[in-house]
């Protein structure tokens, strides 16, 4: 393909010519190793990281990572973070000192003499247990309470940090082709990571001070038996590695299994889906697919099965000689007299719950280093949102506008290779209504998008009045101006949010602006077609919710974009998927009815028999303006060799095509029955 520019004639991208295509093939790429096919898939990128990275690494990381997620929790509730911080530690300390007091009840009972007179000595130590168990549980409750106020409140304000940074980033950044992969990602991972980050702080600090009051009393109990914990966990502590990295690994393999047999389970449950599914007699080919997936999810859960049980008895077996060789060596101790007899219980006591415990932390661990990584991304996305917000000058636009000014705009789409406009110029004046033609690509709705402050130039001004659009905030603008474009989004909402939600409220309305806006663009007869009239859900996702046509989703449209009720209405070829009556009824209304004074109209069509009443059109080409002027002088239009303009052709070969089809005498009964002359469209 070639374009043509101010420059000259601008040669088109070599292709090479295209190969045929294999007679059979997967359906989609398919790796020997299930993580292989959807490598690099961003929503995979830390999956089993933690299984890949040494464990000094981890334990390096852990400190930064706790210090984030303490902050984080600081910033939502001080109150309950101090709180679940101090009970945490008093927990522990309760915990460590029931032990040693195991220990005391133990040397009461151990010693010699009657035994009414050893479980008479042993009472205030048992006492003191109970005492110190009933205190670490009322204060693991306040640890409860503080995480329940604790959790929510840090869930609630990244999330709404989240979104709104997200909703405000400025349109070019979202048209970044990796802009929703990385948007996705920190929502599908990072987010919910992060909402899960602080019970799983409390998790792990749970269990670190465990190991570390065991520790403790051990140290306490005789200095050597703090060695023979160490020597007795360093098995448990590896096979709990190991087992928690298998564990890792296989769940990234498992998830993506997952994701590709869910996108084939979709595609058959889908309702969009389902006429072509049906009519196309694709179930059988989807229902295939679903099955090689589903055979490969069960070959990939037995053998997870058999690992697992494989890994395991691995730990056991080797944790279960350690914990025997420990056990033997408190033996020793004891008969040969260097442990007390009642230290060697609470040694024994403190050594087996340690050994649940060094498996928790394991796994505790290596989840808190891997989500961080996705926290990490998460962070360095709102960094980058941060940066991509509408500029803020904390000047507004005026209420109203006389003249919208123009001058030599130029706009590059970022990492486009040819500039979208290129010197646009052009004034627009309150109460005018204004057309934008040409032929596909050549820059309409770009400069659409530009006076509505979507993007701002990358060359020239635009001046509302005296004001250019840089000097403003761009929310101001963007509250001036009402866009209806060709593919307008259809809301899930009821249809008077539909009409409202473009004034910024899907909850109030002015009913009477509402009513005027429907009818004059024709979504007044559909709304009163509608079970619940006004609070008909418009969506089939709800109860009682109906499904529009795209020609009605248009009328609806408009009605939003005239509710709106801004200084500049664009209306960028909403009326595509209109039928020809409401089209006309639309641009009518438009151009003929009362049309509020103060308000500038710009019209994108194709269809040149739309535009013929405008105050002026505008012809693009490759990004500029090439001609300006209403219907008739640029229909009159001729270039010096006596050629008509670029206008005036559209226009002619538009109008030719229906006059050739038309039985003679059919026009002149058409146009007496219309107010307006419409050529056909090309
Ligand atoms: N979001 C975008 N990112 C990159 N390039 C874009 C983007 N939108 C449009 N373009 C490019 O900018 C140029 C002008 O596009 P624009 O949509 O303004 O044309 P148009 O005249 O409105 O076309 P159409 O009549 O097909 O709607 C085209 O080359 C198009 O490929």
């Amino acid at each position: 393909m070639s374009g043509t520019t101010a420059g000259g004639t601008v040669p088109g991208p070599r292709r090479k010519p295209l190969s045929l295509p294999p007679a059979s093939a997967s359906a989609a790429p398919e790796g020997e190793e299930v993580g292989d096919e959807l490598a690099g898939a961003y929503w995979a990128q830390w999956d089993g990281e933690a299984a890949r990275t040494s464990v000094w690494r981890i334990l390096r990381r852990l400190p930064s990572i706790s210090r984030r997620v303490l902050g984080m929790a600081y910033r939502a509730d001080p109150r309950a973070t101090v709180m679940v911080v101090v009970l945490q530690l008093g927990s522990a300390l309760m915990s460590a000192f029931g032990l040693l007091a195991s220990v005391r009840v133990l040397s009461a009972l151990f010693t010699q003499g009657a035994t009414s007179d050893r479980i008479h000595n042993a009472l205030p130590s048992l006492a003191l247990v109970a005492g110190l168990m009933a205190a670490q549980g009322v204060l693991d409750y306040g640890v409860a309470r503080g995480q329940a106020a604790l959790t929510p409140k840090v869930r609630r304000a990244v999330e709404q940090e989240f979104l709104r940074l997200n909703a405000h980033v400025r349109l070019e950044a979202v048209d970044d082709a990796n802009w929703s992969d990385e948007a996705h990602k920190a929502n599908d991972r990072g987010l919910y990571y992060m909402r899960e980050a602080v019970p799983q702080l409390i998790q792990l600090a749970h269990a670190v001070l465990a190991l570390i009051g065991s520790a403790g009393v051990l140290t306490v109990l005789h200095p050597a038996l703090l060695p023979l914990l160490v020597v007795s966990v360093i098995p448990q502590g590896y096979a709990a590695i190991r087992s928690a990295r298998q564990k890792f690994l296989s769940h990234s393999r498992y998830s993506t299994l997952q994701r590709r047999i869910r996108l084939f389970t979709w595609l058959l449950l889908d309702r969009d889906s389902a006429p072509e599914v049906r009519s196309s007699t694709a179930q059988r080919a989807l229902l295939e697919e679903h099955e090689r997936f589903a055979r490969r999810i069960e070959a990939e859960d037995t053998r997870l099965g058999r690992e697992e049980a494989n890994v395991s008895l691995a730990g056991r077996t080797v944790g279960g000689l350690a914990v025997g060789a420990t056990y033997a060596a408190l033996g020793w101790m004891t008969a040969t007299g260097w442990l007390p007899l009642a230290a060697g219980g609470g040694a024994f006591l403190a050594i087996r719950s340690s050994r649940g415990t060094l498996v928790s932390v394991v796994t505790a661990m290596h989840m808190a280093y891997e989500h961080a990584l996705w926290i990490d991304d998460l962070e360095a996305h709102l960094e980058r949102c941060r940066g991509l917000q509408p500029h803020r000058t904390g000047r507004q636009l005026p209420d109203h506008v006389k003249t919208i000014t123009v001058a030599d705009v130029r706009y590059t789409y970022p990492e486009a290779a040819r500039p979208a406009l290129c010197g646009v110029s052009m004034t627009l004046t309150a109460g005018s209504t204004v057309a934008f033609v040409g032929a596909n690509g050549s820059g309409k709705s770009t400069m659409a998008k530009l006076l509505a402050g979507l993007y701002a130039p990358t060359g020239g001004t635009i001046h509302w009045d005296e004001v250019e659009v840089r000097e403003v905030d761009a929310e101001s603008i963007q509250t001036q101006v009402a866009m209806v474009l060709q593919d307008p989004v259809e809301w899930p909402l009821t249809a008077l949010a539909n009409v409202t939600i473009g004034a910024g409220t899907i909850t109030e309305a002015d009913p009477a602006r509402a009513r005027q806006a429907v009818v004059e663009s024709g979504a007044d007869r559909v709304i009163a077609a509608l079970p619940q009239q006004w609070a008909t859900p418009l969506s089939k996702r709800f109860k009682g919710g109906q499904e529009l046509s795209g020609g009605n989703w248009s009328k609806v449209a408009v009605a939003r974009g005239l509710y709106q009720d801004g200084c500049v209405l664009v209306l960028d070829e909403p009326t595509a998927s209109m039928d020809a009556r409401a089209e006309h009824a639309v641009y009518n209304a438009v151009l003929h009815g009362p049309r509020r004074p103060d308000r500038i109209t710009v019209l994108i069509s194709h269809r040149l028999s739309s535009v013929t009443d405008c105050d002026r059109i505008y012809v693009f080409r490759d990004g500029r303006v090439i001609e300006s002027g209403d219907h008739h002088t640029l229909m009159a239009r001729r270039s010096p060799t006596g050629e008509p303009g670029e206008y005036a052709q559209m226009f002619t070969l538009q109008a030719a095509a229906y006059q050739a089809a038309m039985p003679p005498g059919a026009g002149q009964a058409a146009r007496d029955r219309q107010p307006h002359t419409r050529p056909a469209d090309s």
